[in-house]
C-alpha cells in the first residue's frame, strides 16, 4: 500500500501560558508536533487539555507564550489570527451538528464558506461521507442518526474542507464503550490515511494510546511526560505519570543492596544472578541505585501467574476487561502488606493463594527527592 504523503502542517507551541486572575491554568508549555502526527493531550479533569486545544484554535488568547501552525506564528504577543485562517477542521463532544440542515449541508458548510462551487462540493461531500462509513446518508436530518454516526457526520465536516490541523475535544466521551473502541480505532485509521496533523484531548488513556502517535500526559497545566504510547508504558518519566497511567501498582519502600524492602517488611529479593546495575531500568542514571526510600512501580507486565514462584499473596479482587481480569493481588499481611496487579486469563478464587513471577528489568524506582 502507497504511503500517503503528509498533508498535515507542523505544530510548534513555546512558553505558552494561560492565567484566569490568579489562576495559572497552563504553565509554559512547550510541544512540537511533526507534520502529519497525531498528538494525544491526556489528563485528569481540569488539567489544562480544552484550554490548550481552544489556544490552538484561537478562541481564545494566550497570557503569554507563541504557537506556530505550519511555520506560520498564529498567535504571540503581536499576532493574532482569527480560527477561520489557521487552517482547521474541529471535532466536539456534542457534535454540534445544526439539527434543521440535512447531513448534507452540514457536512457542506465549511466548503460553502470558502465558497467552493455547489457542484465541487456535492463532490467532496460524498467522498467524506464515504470516508466515515455513511456514503448515501447526504439526505437525512441529523436527528434520525445514532450518536455513533452524528459524530462521523461532524467528522465528515471537519475533514471535508481538507484541513491541515484537525483538532478534537473528547469527540467519544458521549458514546458507549464498544463504539467508543471501535470509532477510536476508526479515526486512527483515517487520520493516518489522510495525513492530517492532529491534536485530540481525551482522559481516556486508552483511547490516547490507540490513535496516537505521541501522548502528553498533562496535569496541573503542565506536561508531566511526552512520549510514544510504548515509551510511556515501559517507562514513566515520574511517579505521577505512571500512577495516571494506572500500568500498575506503586508502592512505597526502601532501597536496599538486594533489592527493596517494601511496606511493613516485604522483602523483594533479586533472584541470584541479577546484580545491583540489572535491578529496576539497565539504563537508569546511578542514583536510582543508591540506597535510600521511594516508591517502587511494578507494572501488570512485570508480573505473571506461577505456581512454582518464591513470592506469594492473595487473590483480593478480579474485574474482566476486554479478554482479561485485572487482578489484585495482596502480598503480605492486611496491615502493611503491600498490594499488587496483574492481567491473568482465568478467573481465580478470591482469597486464592498465588505465586507470582516478577519480570525485574521492568520495575522503575523513583527515589523521594533528597
Ligand atoms: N474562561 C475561564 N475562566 C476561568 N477559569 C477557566 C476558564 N476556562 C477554564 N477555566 C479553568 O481552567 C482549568 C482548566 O480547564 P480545562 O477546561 O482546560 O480543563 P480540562 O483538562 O480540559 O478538563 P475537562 O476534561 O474537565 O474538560 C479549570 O480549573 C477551569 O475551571
Amino acid at each position: 500500500m502507497p504511503v500517503p504523503t503528509p498533508t498535515g502542517a507542523a505544530v510548534s507551541i513555546a512558553g505558552l501560558v494561560q492565567r484566569f486572575a490568579s489562576h495559572t491554568v497552563l504553565d509554559r508549555v512547550d510541544l512540537d508536533v511533526p507534520a502529519g502526527h497525531v498528538l494525544a493531550l491526556l489528563g485528569p479533569s481540569g488539567c489544562g487539555k480544552t484550554t490548550l486545544l481552544k489556544l490552538l484554535a484561537g478562541l481564545m488568547r494566550p497570557t503569554e507564550g507563541r504557537i506556530a501552525i505550519g511555520g506560520q506564528t498564529v498567535v504571540d504577543a503581536n499576532h493574532f489570527l482569527p480560527p477561520e485562517k489557521r487552517g482547521l477542521g474541529m471535532v466536539f463532544q456534542d457534535y454540534a451538528l445544526w439539527p434543521h440542515m440535512t447531513v448534507g449541508r452540514n457536512v457542506a458548510f465549511p466548503l460553502e464558506m470558502r465558497g467552493v462551487s455547489r457542484r465541487e462540493a456535492t463532490t467532496r461531500v460524498a467522498h467524506a461521507l464515504d470516508l466515515v462509513g455513511l456514503g448515501g446518508y447526504d439526505a437525512r436530518q441529523p436527528g434520525s442518526l445514532s450518536g455513533g454516526q452524528q459524530q462521523r457526520v461532524a467528522l465528515a465536516r471537519a475533514i471535508v474542507a481538507r484541513p491541515h490541523l484537525l483538532l478534537f475535544d473528547e469527540p467519544l466521551s458521549n458514546l458507549d464503550r464498544d463504539l467508543r473502541e471501535s470509532l477510536c480505532g476508526e479515526i486512527g485509521a483515517l487520520l493516518r490515511e489522510l495525513g492530517t496533523t492532529a491534536v485530540y484531548v481525551t482522559h481516556d488513556h486508552e483511547e490516547a494510546f490507540t490513535l496516537a502517535d505521541t501522548v502528553a500526559v498533562m496535569r496541573g497545566g503542565r506536561i508531566h511526560q511526552m512520549a510514544s504510547p510504548d515509551a510511556l508504558m515501559n517507562d514513566p518519566a515520574s511517579l505521577a505519570v505512571a500512577e495516571f497511567l494506572k500500568l500498575g501498582a506503586v508502592a512505597a519502600g526502601e532501597r536496599t543492596p538486594n533489592g527493596w524492602r517494601l511496606g511493613h517488611g516485604i522483602e523483594l529479593l533479586s533472584p541470584p544472578g541479577i546484580g545491583w546495575h540489572e535491578q529496576a531500568s539497565p539504563s537508569a542514571h546511578p542514583a536510582q541505585h543508591a540506597p535510600g526510600r521511594g516508591h517502587l512501580f511494578i507494572p501488570h507486565s512485570a508480573l505473571r501467574p506461577a505456581d512454582a514462584a518464591p513470592l506469594r499473596g492473595t487473590v483480593m479482587s478480579q474485574r474482566y476487561r476486554s479478554g482479561h481480569y485485572a487482578t489484585t493481588v495482596r502480598v503480605g499481611p492486611e496491615a502493611g502488606g503491600i498490594e499488587l496487579a496483574l492481567l491473568t486469563h482465568a478467573r481465580l478464587p478470591l482469597h486464592a493463594p498465588i505465586g507470582l513471577e516478577l519480570d525485574w528489568t521492568r520495575l522503575r524506582w523513583f527515589p523521594l527527592a533528597a
